[in-house]
């Protein structure tokens, strides 16, 4: 099939511990795609991305310049840079929230077939219990579990969803329900080790998160670095996470002068 490889699942994850942060998680819906993992076809892909905004005096700000990337399928991706130089206003264009003023943008998307059945994932009759249902072994307060299991689904953005038996969600939905039981149950460790626990799950999830901290490049499989609306740098985790210390060095070098 033609669209077997343009299958997934995805969804802004909105970091608990720095709100401010999000991170795009794509989930292929049909194993060709992990499969393919070796063809050229990128579970997330930016080509030459740009966008303005007019402010309300009408000026027309260029946010993203030129921004190219691309996700290779069941890997987390880290998307670096400095305040301010665009990082989240790209993840909102490819998560499909933003129209680009040009370039293009390929996301897996869910279309019209599971491969892996998501009955298997969800066990509970109700979102909520099922996302719930994982903290049992926890020994938390009816109040953390709540709390946890609130934040978890507004995370895929699942939060409405929450009194819906299981059985009347889409596939999509029940994988995004999967996602937040995993997320729920990691929130103590951190979720960018659930997010990366999910990727390493069969390669059928693809991340990008975005972060302003270096220590996290160690749950990633690759990195790409913006400045000035402008992704400058994608590359393995060794090579980025160099290219930034340089820069850092150098820029710490220039007040020591
Ligand atoms: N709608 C808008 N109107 C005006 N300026 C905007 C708009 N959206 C984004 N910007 C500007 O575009 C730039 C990039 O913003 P963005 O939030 O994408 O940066 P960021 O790299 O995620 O920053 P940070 O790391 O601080 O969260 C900022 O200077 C921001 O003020």
């Amino acid at each position: 099939m033609a669209h077997a490889f343009a299958g997934g699942t995805s969804a802004i994850c909105r970091c608990p511990h720095d709100p401010g942060r999000a991170a795009l998680v794509s989930r292929p819906r049909h194993r060709l795609c992990v499969l393919a993992s070796s063809l050229p076809t990128p579970a997330i892909e930016g080509q030459g991305v740009e966008l303005s905004v007019t402010t309300r005096r009408g000026r027309v700000l260029p946010v993203l310049k030129d921004c190219s990337l691309r996700v290779p399928p069941g890997q987390l991706w880290m998307l670096l840079g400095p305040n301010g130089c665009g990082k989240s206003t790209l993840l909102k264009v490819l998560a499909g929230f933003l129209n680009p003023s040009s370039g293009t943008v390929y996301i897996n998307r869910p279309c019209s077939y599971v491969f892996q059945n998501p009955d298997h994932q969800v066990v509970m009759p109700t979102v909520e219990s099922d996302v719930a249902f994982g903290l049992g072994k926890l020994n938390l307060s009816l109040d953390e579990v709540r709390s946890r299991v609130s934040q978890s689904l507004d995370a895929v953005g699942m939060l409405s969803y929450s009194q819906r038996p299981i059985q009347t969600l889409s596939g999509g939905q029940k994988q995004r329900v999967a996602i937040a039981g995993a997320l729920a149950e990691a929130s103590k460790m951190g979720v960018i080790k659930a997010v990366r626990k999910s990727v390493g799950a069969g390669g059928e999830v693809s991340a990008l998160w975005v972060t302003h901290r270096l220590e996290e490049l160690r749950y990633a499989d690759g990195a790409i670095y913006m400045e000035d609306g402008q992704t400058i740098i994608q590359g393995d985790v060794s090579t980025i996470s160099k290219y930034i210390k340089k820069k850092q060095a150098r820029y710490f070098g220039h007040f020591e002068l």
